[in-house]
């Protein structure tokens, strides 16, 4: 056939390179915006793996730099181990090459293609190489490199490769150049930031065109690197058992034992006896129908799930409220890690939490931060079992509205932390439904749904107490001058005692012998801070005064006092008559405190 023949001319293989340059939408380089993103945030993830590999606080630094050609330089610096001078080429410059693709634990890189994902995209849009400058100890020089990917071979191009001297001990930095847009200026902060809640010992420093800002580190503890494990007998599929098999020296009975996760003596008796087979047999010379009844039999044995407390590394209910509380100032936030769990094989732990009010929006549907192992999802949100777990949860039954997602000033936080994230793509976006795993994620909401119940029942009734604590404050005042007149004596100072009806913290500015004083009550539960401005405090009881310290106060240097009055406490500090001194509460919902006649 002639036309066959001509078909058979055109067939030729094609490099992973080449494809993913026509296909770079699968790996999250869909538009310019996206591009830079999904940059930044691969180069962040494996910074992020490689200290947490190290063991080192990260440290990391990223600068967006517009050029004057109009396209942009992305560098992003860690304090990491570095990478040896002979690894650098292969690791920028070739797809699907990676640590961490054939380990079984949790790490933020999978697949070992993201970064050269990023270095092919930078070529495709800008034509610039890629300049990396990696370092591994201080006794050693920094290499500095400046390469390109062959697409047509998927192989590193080095254009070159020199030593040099660096700031840092160790570490990595990356620059790269594409065409981009100062739009996603508000996506990368939202990035940042929610990866800052999750990574809380993490710091990033960050400068865009200029302005810089930090995300602070809120631990100072490295979370403890999750162990690599066996794959699991029930996570395992024919291809990867016959590879496995062909590869093995040892007779069926040890492979079982020595190769997969939870198997022992009595596992590995088990799985043989229901296969039929003898297990003094050579893995290598099971033929496919072997094979399959192995396969079979290791999957309708009863095994116990694989260990989960080594291979993963959860953040923790008290960092994520550290981390939450960092970010948002909220009324109520609470959160819960839920036990492990395992699909196919894999284990995996949900986290969530929940927060309410404070300056979240009041109007629209809440707020949803979605992660898998510490790395957020910020595309896809529609798509993702997290989102639909969410949506399957009963909201109006914890006193939240609902049109699918809840509605209101609430933030919802899941985390999946898992040895192989079930992404719906290559792109990491959102996570496959999987039963095991939706499960758990609307039992931890359920939970903290509880909990907000509680604090919105608890809030209302506050909310009861306080109009009718209100209602008796406003005629205090007339009953006070009423009765002094009916027994002909002053009029009575009455703060005090709205102060403690309303438990609230009173400050008041008052004459004795002829002095002014400040007296502050404190009637709440929770300890006051005040700062003092232009007076000299004297150190009452119930209160710490910390040492003065100058501050710029509408462009004039004064001196300052903080005074910490406890609660159930009164403070009370003479004030110089001449200087015009003035106070500030600080720290205090100004709804929830009187303060009277406390400004000169
Ligand atoms: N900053 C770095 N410091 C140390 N090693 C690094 C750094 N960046 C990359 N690596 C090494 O290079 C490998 C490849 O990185 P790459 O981003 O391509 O893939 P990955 O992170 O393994 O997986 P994924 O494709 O899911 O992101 C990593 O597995 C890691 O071993």
């Amino acid at each position: 056939m002639v036309l066959a023949e001509e078909l058979a001319k055109q067939q030729k293989s094609i490099s992973v390179a080449e494809f993913f340059e026509k296909n770079k939408h699968l790996l999250g380089f869909d538009s310019p915006v996206r591009g830079l993103i999904t940059t930044l945030k691969e180069a962040i993830d494996n910074a992020l793996d490689a200290c947490e590999e190290a063991g080192v606080l990260p440290d990391i630094l990223v600068i967006i730099k517009k050029t004057p050609s109009g396209s942009f330089t992305i560098t992003v610096e860690d304090n990491g181990p570095g990478i040896i001078p002979e690894q650098v080429p292969f690791v920028f410059g070739k797809l699907l090459y990676g640590s961490r693709f054939h380990q079984v634990r949790q790490s933020r890189g999978q697949q070992g293609i993201g970064i050269s994902a990023a270095v092919l995209y930078a070529q495709l849009t800008s034509g610039v190489p890629a300049m990396v400058i990696s370092r591994t100890g201080a006794k050693t020089k920094a290499h500095r490199f400046t390469l390109m990917i062959k697409t047509q071979t998927n192989e590193p191009d080095v254009l070159s490769h020199e030593e040099i001297d660096w700031s840092l001990p160790h570490g990595t930095r990356i620059e790269l150049e594409f065409e981009s847009s100062m739009s996603a200026k508000k996506r990368l902060l939202e990035y940042l930031k929610y990866t800052s809640i999750v990574n809380p010992h993490a710091r990033f420093r960050i400068e865009i065109d200029g302005e810089s800002a930090t995300f602070e580190r809120v631990s100072g503890e490295v979370p403890p690197c999750p162990q690599s494990i066996k794959p699991h007998p029930y996570g395992i599929e024919f291809g990867i058992l016959k590879r496995m098999a062909a590869a093995s020296e040892m007779t069926v009975d040890l492979f079982l034992q020595e190769e997969f996760s939870r198997v022992g003596k009595k596992t590995a008796a088990e799985i043989l006896a229901h296969a039929g087979m003898k297990g003094s047999l050579k893995a290598s010379r099971l033929e496919p129908g072997d094979l399959k009844k192995l396969l079979t039999a290791m999957q309708e044995v009863k095994i116990p799930a694989p260990p989960a407390s080594s291979c993963l590394s959860p953040i923790g209910e008290d960092l994520i409220l550290s981390g939450i509380e960092k970010e948002f100032a909220l009324d109520f936030v609470k959160s819960r890690s839920r036990a492990p769990g395992v699909f196919s094989g894999h284990s995996f732990v949900v986290e969530a939490a929940i927060g309410y009010g404070g300056r979240l929006e009041a109007e629209g549907t809440a707020r949803i931060l979605r992660f898998a192992n510490r790395v957020p999802l910020l595309y896809q949100q529609g798509a993702c079992a997290i989102t639909q777990s969410i949506a399957a949860v009963n909201w109006k039954g914890y006193g939240i509205a609902q049109s699918g997602l809840p509605v209101g000033p609430v933030l919802i936080l899941v985390h999946i932390a898992s040895t192989n994230v079930p992404f719906t793509s290559e792109s990491k976006d959102a996570v496959a439904s999987i039963p095991e795993i939706e499960k758990e994620i609307v039992l931890a909401l359920q939970e903290l749904g509880r909990d907000l119940k509680a604090f919105l029942s608890r809030r209302d009734r506050n909310r009861i107490a306080e109009d009718r604590a209100r209602a008796v404050c406003a005629i205090i005042p007339d009953i006070a001058r009423k009765v002094s007149e009916i027994v002909e004596k002053p009029v009575p100072e009455t703060a005090a005692i709205e102060g403690r009806i309303m438990r609230r913290v009173v400050v008041k500015r008052e004459l004795l012998d002829g002095k002014v004083q400040i007296r502050i009550d404190n009637h709440t539960t929770k300890p006051v801070e005040l700062t003092l401005y232009d007076i000299s405090p004297d150190t009452g009881e119930g209160a710490t005064v910390a040492p003065d310290f100058s501050s710029d106060l509408d462009g004039e240097v004064t001196k300052c006092w903080r005074v910490v009055v406890e609660p159930a406490s009164s403070w009370v500090t003479l004030y110089p008559g001449a200087g015009g001194g003035s106070l500030t509460v600080q720290g205090m919902d100004e709804s929830k405190m009187v303060v009277m006649d406390c400004e000169e």
